[in-house]
């Protein structure tokens, strides 16, 4: 049989960071970093306090530009690319500390998390075009049907700052996949939550991640979920890639228990 005749299916990874370097007036943030995320992951970024991580996710979706290397999303290279177009590639954010608009309702803010997708210019939407009221009508459906998947149908009307803060990061974590990205980045999405809010929010994590088939690079502390919602840890400390491989290969690497989990590391292996 002539094996060369048969088609190959090339399946590449969602996203490649290769030697990707960035310094802030001389001090390394992050250093010749190369690592990658398969397609439908949940890729969790760890490291100490400085490490770089937020850096990184400041350059995937187009807020800082590395000094050198690249990155390849969905087999495109770039470098360079502002936030805006990052949102059009299909890359959404969510930030660390909720960057809600707190005097709207929760509706207004998913349909915010849609104003970067708008093909309606500024003109067509004064003067109230057709095209324009067709266009919000579309946002105002399309968020609706992310509150109900994230089961947000009753606070739709609510000023989104009376809410608790669990109910509060749902809403931003709406926000940020209401424009369908297929690469979510998530800036500690569990920080400063109580235990029963964390579990809520990494099933809602779990959830997207299988139902919508996203992927997803998130940044976070708590190992214990960590280990338990990730398929895939990069471990950084001063900029540098320490470790990079499966949630289990890498709560036994002694370099990392030595960085970073510390004393943590009794209550990740019980
Ligand atoms: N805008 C900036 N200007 C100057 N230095 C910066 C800037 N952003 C980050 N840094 C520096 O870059 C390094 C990496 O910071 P970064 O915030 O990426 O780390 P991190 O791992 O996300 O930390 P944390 O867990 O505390 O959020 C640190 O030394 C930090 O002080």
């Amino acid at each position: 049989m002539n094996t060369s005749a048969v088609p190959t299916l090339e399946i590449r990874p969602a996203l490649e960071i290769r030697n990707v370097s960035l310094s802030f007036k001389g001090v390394k943030a992050i250093s010749d970093l190369t690592f990658q995320v398969e397609r439908q992951e949940i890729c969790a970024l760890i490291g100490p306090n400085g490490a770089g991580k937020s850096s990184l996710l400041n350059i995937l979706n187009g807020v800082y530009v590395p000094d050198s290397g690249e990155i390849v999303f969905e087999g495109e290279h770039f470098r360079r690319m502002q936030p805006l177009e990052a949102a059009r590639r299909g890359i959404g954010r969510g930030f660390q500390n909720n960057a809600l608009f707190s005097g709207m309702s929760v509706l207004d803010n998913v349909i915010a998390g849609l104003s970067r997708h708008s093909r309606v210019t500024l003109l067509e939407e004064a003067f109230r075009f057709p095209r324009a009221l067709k266009e919000e009508r579309q946002f105002r459906e399309r968020a609706r049907d992310v509150l109900h998947l994230f089961d947000l149908d009753k606070h739709a009307g609510t000023i989104v700052g009376t809410l608790p803060y669990g109910v509060q990061k749902k809403v931003e974590i709406a926000r940020a996949i209401v424009g369908t990205p297929r690469l979510l980045l998530l800036d500690e999405p569990l920080a400063g939550m109580n235990s029963e809010e964390k579990q809520a929010i990494a099933a809602v994590i779990a959830r997207l991640n299988k139902e919508l088939k996203l992927t997803i690079v998130l940044i976070e502390h708590d190992i214990g979920i960590v280990l338990k919602l990730a398929h895939h840890v990069v471990v950084l400390d001063y900029g540098r890639k320490l470790a990079d491989g499966l949630p289990e290969t890498i709560r036994d690497n002694p370099d990392v228990i030595a960085a970073y989990l510390g004393s943590d590391r009794k209550e990740v292996a019980a």
